[in-house]
């Protein structure tokens, strides 16, 4: 069984055709990276997948058909970060709290407390708990959001642009973070457009352009052609002495 089966899944807005027949699978325990130039569809695709945009086409998740899941169903199925969270009042622990929703009653079980707990020390920031995320810098934030989707439990992570606007320690911490969570058997699917982190962490990268699948390729293996034929431009990749691929536009 896959975690994740895409087949020619389309979507339109208006009538205006934005995804067009994406066709792929993800292996459990995978760390895919979906990559493409801006307007390309990366994050309609997520939408679509998470069930928040209706598409053609199917969607089969842990072996289940999206169009057939109820909404708590597929909530213990994956969970989502979404590129921009809003802060607010909220402390971090209830924040992360509220990905506990899908087991939850009308109050927190000592099991809910304990997920919330372990998902806080997985991103390592248990010392924030009782912080109110709109006084979280941004790195806080996306960890405190990432720690929401790990109290969701779920056998997949959708995370959209995960490393937008933080510091290059708070970068490697997030995607070690991923690439930890992937290790231990969870599928992570995250659009990037860091082709150099995805490069690092990511198995396996998705080429998206034009609303179409334009190809995957295996991280290590560099893909010079695929990121030549997504980005329009020229592409160098370099080994570095610790065994990185650094790849480079011009
Ligand atoms: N609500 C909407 N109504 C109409 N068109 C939309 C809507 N949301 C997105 N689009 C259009 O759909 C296309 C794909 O957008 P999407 O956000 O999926 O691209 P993306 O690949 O994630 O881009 P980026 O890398 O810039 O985040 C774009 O042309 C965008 O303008």
């Amino acid at each position: 069984m896959k975690a994740l089966s895409l087949r020619d899944v389309s979507f339109s807005y208006n009538g205006h055709s934005i995804l067009r027949g994406i066709s792929f699978d993800v292996e459990k325990g995978e760390f895919l990276v979906i990559l493409g130039p801006n307007g390309a569809g990366k994050s309609t695709l997520l939408r679509c997948i998470m069930g928040m945009l209706k598409c053609s086409g199917s969607i089969e998740i842990m072996g289940r058909n999206l169009a057939a899941l109820r909404r708590d169903e597929l909530a213990k199925l994956i969970s989502y970060v979404p590129q921009r969270v809003e802060p607010n009042f909220l402390r971090v622990f209830d924040f992360v709290l509220l990905g506990r929703k899908p087991y939850m009653g009308l109050r927190p079980s000592n099991d809910d407390i304990k997920s919330v707990m372990h998902a806080l020390k997985t991103v390592g920031i248990e010392k924030l708990a009782e912080r109110p995320t709109r006084m979280l810098s941004g790195g806080e934030l996306q960890k405190a959001a990432i720690a929401r989707a790990l109290a969701q439990e779920t056998p997949i992570i959708l995370l959209d642009e995960p490393t937008n606007n933080l510091d290059p320690k708070s970068q490697i911490e997030v995607m070690n973070v991923l690439k930890r969570l992937s290790k231990e058997g969870k599928t992570v699917i995250s659009v990037m457009h860091d082709v150099n982190l995805a490069l690092r962490y990511g198995d396996r990268m998705v080429f998206i352009k034009e609303g179409k699948f334009l190809g995957e390729c295996e991280a290590g293996n560099g893909c010079r052609e695929l990121l030549k034929a997504a980005f329009d431009s020229n592409v160098e990749i370099v080994e570095t002495k610790h065994g990185f691929k650094i790849c480079y536009f011009f």
